[in-house]
């Protein structure tokens, strides 16, 4: 598919988001499920079809999703906000840029369990690295997660509702770090996790080699978005 004008490109966005939620319940059901034998077969059936559905249009792999905007950096299948990722948890991100900061509200289903009952350690870093690059993002120093360390201090449990708040600390040429929080939304003075990452913007004509594969000009990334 080429590109979308505006409109055809919100209208796709909606049914894009309607299928991630349909495929995200479906997730859910199939990790959760203790049906008989037969149904889980009959299940696997109706999987395949709807994957041979699907694959009638395929992108390649490094392509940009035409509900997607590379140059302000919107991903419609990000793993951790994608309206359209059947393996989001997903996140809800609020940006506010001029202070350097954006919020990210999220309760992990089970799909995404570690320890039983609890959110994989893998999960948790995944939720601070995004809102301490998004956080530089928005205060206009896109980069690349450098470094980044992971405090966990509590278990953070499934099924709870998460705040995850990420904040730009300092910016140095192309450096910028950033730290973040993780807490339960009903105790916001109790830190579960925290995170602090060191962002470097690619310099244009490097980010120009690394997503030349996107046959997209990808400004998102560089110091200057
Ligand atoms: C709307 C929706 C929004 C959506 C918002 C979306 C948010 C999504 C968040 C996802 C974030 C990710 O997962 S990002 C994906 C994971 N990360 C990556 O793949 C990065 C892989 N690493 C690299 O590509 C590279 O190592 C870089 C880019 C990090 C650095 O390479 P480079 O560009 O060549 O930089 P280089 O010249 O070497 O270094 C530049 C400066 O940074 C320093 N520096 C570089 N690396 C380090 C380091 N590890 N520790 C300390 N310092 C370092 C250097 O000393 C130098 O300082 P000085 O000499 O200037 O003083």
């Amino acid at each position: 598919m080429g590109e979308l004008t505006p409109g055809e490109r919100e209208v796709r966005r909606g049914a894009v988001g309607e299928l991630g939620e349909a495929l995200r319940d479906l997730v859910d059901a199939a990790v959760r499920t203790e049906v008989p034998l037969d149904r889980l077969t009959e299940a696997t059936g109706a999987a395949r079809e709807l994957t041979a559905l699907l694959s009638a249009d395929l992108r390649e792999v490094h392509e940009i999703a035409s509900v997607d905007d590379p140059e302000t950096g919107e991903r419609w299948y990000s793993p951790v906000y994608g309206p359209g990722s059947p393996v989001a948890p997903p996140m809800v991100v609020e940006d506010f840029p001029d202070e350097g900061r954006c919020v990210g509200r999220v309760t992990v289903p089970k799909k995404l369990e570690g320890p039983p009952g609890l959110v994989h350690g893998g999960v948790v870093a995944t939720l601070l690295d995004h809102v301490l690059a998004r956080s530089a993002r928005g205060a206009g120093h896109g980069g690349l997660t450098a470094t980044l360390t992971v405090t966990y201090r509590r278990p953070v449990h499934l099924g709870v509702p998460l705040v995850v708040i990420g904040q730009l600390v300092s910016v140095e040429g192309r450096r910028a770090t950033a730290t973040a929080r993780l807490v339960a939304a009903d105790d916001p003075d109790t830190t579960l996790a925290e995170g602090e990452a060191l962002l470097v913007a690619l310099r244009a004509e490097r980010a120009s080699e690394v997503f030349a594969r996107t046959g997209r000009d990808v400004g998102a990334w560089t110091s200057r978005s």
